[in-house]
């Protein structure tokens, strides 16, 4: 039976972020406003070797994957009825299968059908799905006949041919989308090609969101509040996703506008090391917060660090660091004394809560521990 159908109508989108979406960003995200959050793209087939494990000590659910005993998804409980997970996939039973290992936890499930990156296309993942039309199709109708949760795709613009013009060929295969059933369509409003530094084209939004009748969630360059009012006028749309914004300054979710990012990126870390994210996976987005600009020498400081702790030291938290991991180890020997045993359901607890993160060769750290496979966006934006 297919759970409460998710509103896809006048929502406040997190975007799916490789690397930034992690649940710190997700919780700070809801907390300051938005109504939904996406995880990162989670590719079908480290999702299928993930197993769901009840983590007592921090109060999470935990994907971690069999094979390198990392950790593939972190989820709270307070997010669970906002939380969309996206898939990469490029195949209906993978999708189907990975998309099961999450369908008792999530909200809904979008498929990624915009990344640009080689990985995926070779994997006739991402955006080559807009180029194989029947392939993106069968995938949403497996989801939909196999998940009982709203299911969604993201997509891009698909350029002119001799033939059909932008819109023609979008709204064609937003058609199609729609016949599937699936809740709602994000629309990337950029092509396959472009770069993050082109201008989104809001031109087409308009007409692509007439062409259907379920709910299209607007992304590219919304920037602020102030951009979803102008394109609230102009369009015909009320649901906006934003990226590059929120991993700047998750504040921007904010009503009464921004808070200044000394105070977003204190948050964000005590956040991370209350949840006992991975160093480095937090390190990176900490620095995309700092940029050179607002200050080059903070930010050489805050890259040189190798620990938490050395982080909390320079954020002035060494003592919230403390207590939180003194906190953490009692929590632990509680458990090991079956003094405390409330949730595990016979589940052992994972040895995240307390794992050493490795630290980085170089200032932006390895591939994602989360997500080995999937594509390195932030070399696509500073390209
Ligand atoms: C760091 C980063 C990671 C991203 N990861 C994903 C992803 O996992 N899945 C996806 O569909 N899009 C991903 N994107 C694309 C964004 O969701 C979004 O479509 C794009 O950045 C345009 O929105 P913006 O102009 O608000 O940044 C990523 C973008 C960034 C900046």
């Amino acid at each position: 039976m297919t759970r409460s159908p998710l509103d896809y109508s006048h929502k406040l989108i997190l975007a799916p972020m490789v690397r930034v979406g992690t649940m710190p960003m997700r919780l700070m995200a809801l907390k300051y406003g938005a109504d939904l959050v996406y995880s990162p793209e989670t590719v079908d087939k480290r999702l299928i070797k993930s197993k769901r494990v009840v983590n007592d000590v921090l109060g999470t659910i935990d994907f971690i994957n069999t094979d390198s005993n990392t950790l593939t998804l972190r989820m709270h409980p307070t997010e669970l009825d906002r939380l969309v997970v996206q898939l990469g996939s490029g195949d209906p039973d993978l999708a189907v299968e990975a998309a099961r290992v999450v369908a008792g936890d999530a909200a809904a499930i979008d498929l990624n059908c915009g990344c640009p990156k080689r990985f995926s296309l070779v994997s006739s993942m991402g955006a080559a799905l807009l180029s194989d039309p029947d392939r993106l199709i069968a995938i949403l109708t497996a989801l939909k006949r196999e998940i009982p949760l709203p299911i969604t795709c993201k997509i891009r613009l698909l350029p002119a041919t001799e033939t059909e013009t932008v819109v023609e060929r979008t709204a064609a295969l937003m058609r199609r989308i729609e016949a599937t059933g699936v809740s709602a369509i994000g629309v990337h409003c950029r092509f396959k090609d472009q770069r993050p530094q082109d201008p989104a084209h809001w031109d087409y939004l308009i007409p692509l969101a007439r062409a259907v009748n379920v709910p299209v969630i607007a992304n590219g360059d919304v920037f602020a509040l102030d951009d979803v009012r102008k394109l609230k006028e102009m369009a015909e749309i009320n649901s906006f996703m934003l990226a590059r914004a929120p991993q700047y300054n998750v504040s921007v979710f904010r009503k009464e506008g921004l808070l200044p990012i000394r105070t977003v990126m204190e948050e964000y870390t005590r956040t991370a090391v209350t949840y006992d994210m991975p160093f480095h996976n937090a390190k990176y987005c900490l620095l995309l917060m700092w940029p050179s600009s607002l200050g080059k020498e903070y930010r050489e400081a805050l890259a040189k660090t190798k620990s938490w702790e050395a982080m909390c030291e320079k954020l002035d938290l060494l003592d919230f660091y403390r207590a939180t991991v003194a906190a953490r180890q009692a929590r632990v020997a509680n458990l090991a004394e079956g003094t405390l045993n409330p949730t595990t359901n016979g589940s052992p607890v994972t040895p995240f809560a307390l794992a050493p993160t490795a630290s980085p060769p170089s200032e932006l750290g390895p591939e994602c521990p989360y997500i080995p496979e999937t594509p390195d966006y932030e070399t696509v934006i500073h390209a």
